[in-house]
């Protein structure tokens, strides 16, 4: 699609906007239409509007990447992982390319190589990902240049658990190398990465107490309703051309 098409029909879809707004009646449908767009279900209500911003969607690829952000033990990988078979999409883990790609497992990077390598690694990575759904590390936030990518390229999802649900989740846990450490330091690395990913976060999604089809199926819900996608954003892409 070039560009002028693609602002002719971004002008198209803010004057049918504007004239749901005025019937009062548009912006469940419009939503309603996203979510059945999100699911990639076929739906079969006889509008017309709905098909032609279907187009509009795919065809602009208005479907941001995901970006999975929170503490070690949130659920990142598994949520993640779900979330991309609910909806039919790619899926990557950071740290399993990590592994994949330098052979290595991530306690032996720490070990032999160091954080700050690993950081290297995942910066690296993060850079070569084209998934839609993608599962960061905990530490992914360390790095100002990791969250510029992740705000340019799609949506930030802060998952969100407290330190005694992270502690119970992560009990025998013994592969994640900044978690094999004393109560103090964890718990003070979680209160410092719990700042950054609140600060970044686009939507933020609380998962105590929930099973990980609840939290895909909320992380759709609110991506749908209460993420704004920057309209802006899209359209600086589009005339850059
Ligand atoms: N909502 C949940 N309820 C119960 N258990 C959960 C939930 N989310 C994750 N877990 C469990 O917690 C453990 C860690 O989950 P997961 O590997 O998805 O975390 P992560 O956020 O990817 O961590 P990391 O940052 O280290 O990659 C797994 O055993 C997983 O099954
Ligand atoms: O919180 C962190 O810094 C980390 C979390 C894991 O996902 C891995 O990326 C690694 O163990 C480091
Ligand atoms: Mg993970």
């Amino acid at each position: 699609m070039d560009r002028n098409e693609c602002l002719m029909l971004d002008g198209r879809l803010r004057i049918i906007e504007a004239f749901l707004q005025i019937l009062q009646w548009g912006s469940m449908e419009v939503h309603l239409l996203i979510e059945f767009y999100l699911l990639k279900k076929p739906f079969d209500i006889n509008w017309q509007i709905p098909s032609f911003l279907i187009n509009f969607f795919k065809r602009c690829e208005i479907m941001d990447k995901l970006f999975l952000i929170g503490f070690m033990g949130s659920g990142k990988s598994t949520v993640g992982k779900k979330l991309s078979l609910i909806l039919n999409t790619s899926y990557i883990d950071t740290d399993s390319l990590i592994e994949e790609t330098y052979q290595k497992k991530i306690p032996a990077i720490f070990k032999e190589e160091g954080e700050n390598a690993f950081r290297k690694y995942e910066t690296d990575i993060l850079h070569t990902v084209t998934a839609e759904i993608v599962s960061t590390g905990g530490g992914i936030v360390e790095k100002d240049e990791n969250v510029k990518w992740m705000q340019k390229n799609g949506v930030i999802i802060y998952l969100q658990s407290n330190f005694d649900e992270i502690t119970t989740r992560l009990e025998k846990d013994s592969f994640r190398p900044l978690w094999d450490k004393s109560l103090a330091d964890r718990r003070k690395l979680y209160i410092k990465r719990v700042i950054m990913y609140e600060q970044y976060a686009d939507l933020v999604i609380d998962t105590t107490q929930k099973d990980i089809e609840a939290i895909a199926h909320e992380i759709i819900h609110e991506y749908t309703y209460n993420y704004k996608p920057n309209r802006e954003k899209y359209r600086k892409e589009i005339l850059k051309g």
